[in-house]
């Protein structure tokens, strides 16, 4: 009999060969600085001061190392700031062939670490008691573009990310290369995140003199900051997007719609020479500022599962406006009162929903006189109508009232880069109603014509900038909301359901931060 085989013997246990493991190696953090006009809630006139706040918290979350740098205005909430101390004393700006001496605070904003600069001169920059609406706007920030750039030249600050916002700080990358890295600043990379094409910083040369940029034959070529329609011009955005390392802005379809659909204001050419360095990022929300289960600002707390917490939202927001306690829906807008925003089209909307047995809400302010003065006067003409209210101002406090009291929202923009009234809406199952342009159309998706699966539908969305598309959609909104009442309500669960924190973003500029520093 032929011997038999050995069975194979196993090794012992403890001899056993580990399985190869992954080489895991922790993400190195970053050092990442926001140079910015604008931070929520201290000095806020648009959506791109919650960006700056949104998107530096995340940043953290994820372990880099986030600092902040805006100006010093005299308006801002210095109720938000914690632990204010001057920290510099001796910071000389070149300015005109000479200086302007600032000084340099620190404080807490709701935990994000900020520097204010401060600048001493008989400009007086900062302190007029508004943050924009000046002639010299263009030279207010050019100079606070340069001051940020010499305070982390003299603080000995080398971040590996320098990451500016709009036309305001868009030299910051010109400064940094054409000044600063020839002087040895070798490090950092920089991201500009474009939150509007519309306002581009176009000016004529001396702001070059001022801010230090001296070869004014050489900033006038096409290939740098010469405005691409006005040859005697430069244009502050172009000069970002030429210069910086990598160049965003806050939808993908916005990114296209600037680039191919005519929606760059002039900037399509530039655009396209800098594709390769250019994309859309949809912005997030900050879920601790916009949570319906803890948010202080409302009377009763709800989420997906406890929805019937909405309905005595709604109760407060009637009682708080007057309104008239009964069965229709709230329909409401809450935003700029900008041309970009559908002036026409929100007016529309009031007159539509009331029409259609709605009520209607409107938290809206224009630095426009004539604009203010319109809705001011639509304001009188239904000051006695029960089913209708207008606050013309701005109030943050009311908006998370009335996004959580709403039934439907109406954002019918002629563009938008990427919105966050409609992102905030859903947040508080309040249904959307937009236009198919920009962040809009990226983030709404129509309830009733859509190949997405019915329960990734959470809003309606209209396509021709006219009255009859706003009702093609306002009107199949509510509609929907008295007679398919179970329908409006899973419509209402889809929306809150969507995940549009700072998550995914916070990721995506990770993403891009990792990119420009490779390179
Ligand atoms: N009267 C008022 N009272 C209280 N709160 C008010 C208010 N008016 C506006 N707000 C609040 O301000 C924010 C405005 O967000 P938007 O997206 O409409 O920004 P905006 O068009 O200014 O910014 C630009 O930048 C942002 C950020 O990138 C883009 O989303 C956007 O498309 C682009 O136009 C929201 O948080 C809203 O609640």
């Amino acid at each position: 009999m032929p011997e038999a085989e050995p069975a194979e013997r196993a090794e012992p246990a403890e001899r056993a060969e580990p399985p190869p493991q992954p080489h895991i190696q922790p993400r190195p953090s970053l050092f990442v600085v926001h140079i910015t006009p604008e931070l929520a809630p201290v000095a806020k006139v648009g959506g791109l001061a919650d960006v700056v706040f949104g998107l530096g918290r995340e940043l953290e979350i994820r372990g880099n190392h986030v600092e902040i740098i805006l100006p010093k205005y005299d308006c801002m909430r210095y109720d938000h700031i914690w632990g204010l101390q001057r920290i510099f004393d001796d910071l000389w700006v070149p300015w005109y062939g000479g200086a302007i001496h600032c000084s340099v605070y620190f404080g807490f904003v709701h935990g994000r670490k900020c520097f204010f600069i401060e600048p001493h001169s008989q400009d007086n920059f900062f302190n007029r008691g508004a943050v924009y609406g000046f002639h010299d706007d263009i030279f207010r920030f050019a100079f606070f573009s340069r001051a940020a750039m010499e305070f982390l030249w003299k603080s000995g600050k080398h971040p590996d990310i320098i990451h500016c916002h709009d036309w305001q700080t868009a030299l910051v990358p010109v400064y940094l290369y054409e000044i600063y890295q020839p002087m040895g600043m070798r490090h950092p990379r920089v991201c500009f995140t474009i939150h509007n094409f519309k306002h581009q910083g176009v000016t004529g040369a001396q702001v070059l003199h001022a801010t230090g940029l001296n070869r004014p034959d050489y900033y006038f070529h096409y290939d740098r900051l010469r405005d691409n329609h006005n040859p005697h011009a430069i244009n502050l955005m172009k000069g970002g997007i030429v210069y910086a390392n990598f160049v965003t802005t806050v939808s993908p379809r916005y990114a296209m719609e600037a680039k191919d659909q005519g929606q760059g204001f002039g900037l399509e050419p530039t655009l396209h020479i800098h594709h390769m360095k250019y994309g859309g990022v949809v912005n997030g929300i900050d879920y601790d500022v916009w949570n319906p289960e803890i948010d202080p600002h409302i009377p009763v707390h709800f989420g997906v599962e406890t929805i019937e917490g909405k309905y005595a939202d709604k109760k407060a927001l009637r009682d708080r406006l007057l309104l008239a306690d009964n069965e229709k829906p709230i329909v409401s807008f809450v935003g700029r009162l900008d041309p970009q925003k559908g002036i026409e089209l929100i007016r529309h909307a009031l007159f539509y929903t009331l029409g259609q047995g709605g009520q209607f809400v409107l938290l809206g302010s224009s630095p426009d006189g004539a604009i203010n003065g319109y809705f001011w006067g639509l304001k009188r003409q239904f000051n006695d109508n029960p089913d209708c209210h207008l606050e013309i101002g701005y109030n943050e406090e009311l908006a998370h009232l009335v996004y959580a009291g709403s039934d439907i929202m109406v954002v019918p923009s002629r563009f938008e880069p990427c919105g966050l009234t409609q992102l905030i809406a859903m947040r508080y199952g309040t249904i959307p109603v937009v236009r198919e342009v920009g962040g809009l159309a990226d983030t709404v998706i129509d309830k009733d014509f859509s190949h997405r699966p019915l329960n990734e539908r959470n809003g309606y969305v209209f396509r021709d900038y006219d009255e009859r598309g706003l009702e093609s959609a306002l009107g199949r909104a509510i509609a929907c909301y008295y007679q398919y009442p179970d329908h409006f309500r899973e419509l209402m669960k889809n929306a809150m359901r969507y995940d549009y924190s700072w998550n995914h973003p916070g990721q995506d500029y990770m993403n891009i931060y990792d990119y420009i520093r490779d390179k």
